[in-house]
């Protein structure tokens, strides 16, 4: 009996497998100064095509989290993966090719606004071209082609041609959406995309962030301050107070009182924690 009870086990896979995850954190923590600390002790894992929220008062560390998942800034300590490479210690050729296939929108666009608008898209690609493209003309064909195929997907073929500064801030952002597309990326960050829009164009760039994360099944992480917004558009919420994470929960399973109290309750460090990080 015990040596059936054996046998079976040692067949038996080991425990059910875990999630694979696009981007991990393991207890990273970013100190910029013995008193101010940007992350503390963070530990997150995040899925290919799912949408996470970063959600937290100013200040509370959501853009140094996107930060670091670029390899713009070094945790001070802890453990970073992007598509199975760890890069909190990688090189600069290293950092180069992983932020090859994470893409980025900014808040405020970053167009080049005398620039046209397919123009701005095919900038996306600047980064696996070799040399400087003065013009439009410069690029490839087939880049040009595929900018036009982005910005039908955004809904803005008609506009290729016009200068991007001449667009509302909703279509600037989705100009910002098809350049980060074209890069083919398999992670995309958003540090408040929706920042300078009102609600009805906030909606739609949100909707449309969503929809192309299920279509491209990549992996979403954007910061937002519209609470309302990422309930509704976001699988999952990460809420973050003074660097640490405080809420970690599919976005189905919160409400909305529950998504404010991460506002609420504003961790302040004790005086011996204080005194200890102010001592090295
Ligand atoms: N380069 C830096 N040097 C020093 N301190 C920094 C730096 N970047 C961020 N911080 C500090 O780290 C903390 C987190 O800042 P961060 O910009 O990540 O917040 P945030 O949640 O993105 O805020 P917001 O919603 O206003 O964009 C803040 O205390 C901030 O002052």
């Amino acid at each position: 009996m015990s040596s059936f009870v054996q046998s079976r086990e040692a067949q038996a896979p080991v425990r059910s497998e875990e999630p694979r995850y696009d981007v991990e954190l393991k207890n990273v923590t970013k100190r910029f100064s013995p008193t101010v600390l940007g992350l503390d002790g963070v530990s997150a894992g995040f899925e290919a095509g799912k949408v996470t929220v970063l959600l937290g008062l100013s200040g509370s560390g959501k853009s140094t989290l996107l930060r670091h998942i670029n390899g713009l800034q070094r945790p001070t300590e802890g453990e970073i993966s992007v598509l199975g490479q760890r890069i909190e210690n990688a090189g600069d050729a290293e950092l180069r090719s992983i932020r090859r296939r994470i893409g980025f929108i900014f808040q405020n666009f970053h167009l080049v606004g005398p620039m046209s608008v397919l123009e701005n898209v095919c900038t996306g690609k600047l980064g696996s071209l070799r040399g400087p493209r003065l013009s439009l003309l410069m690029y490839p064909r087939s880049v040009r082609v595929e900018a036009m195929e982005q910005l039908e997907r955004v809904g803005l073929a008609d506009r290729a041609f016009q200068r991007a500064d001449t667009l509302s801030g909703g279509q600037q952002q989705r100009v910002g959406i098809a350049r980060a597309l074209i890069q083919k990326p398999d992670v995309l960050l958003a540090d408040e995309p929706v920042a300078s829009l009102d609600p009805v164009s906030s909606a739609q760039v949100i909707e449309l962030i969503k929809r192309i994360s299920r279509e491209e099944n990549l992996t979403v992480i954007c910061s937002l301050h519209q609470v309302e917004l990422a309930l509704e558009f976001s699988d999952r919420i990460l809420g973050l107070q003074a660097g640490r994470v405080v809420l970690d929960r599919a976005s189905a399973s919160i409400d909305q009182r529950e998504a404010l109290q991460i506002y609420s309750k504003v961790a302040t460090p004790s005086p011996e924690a204080s005194m200890k990080s102010l001592a090295g």
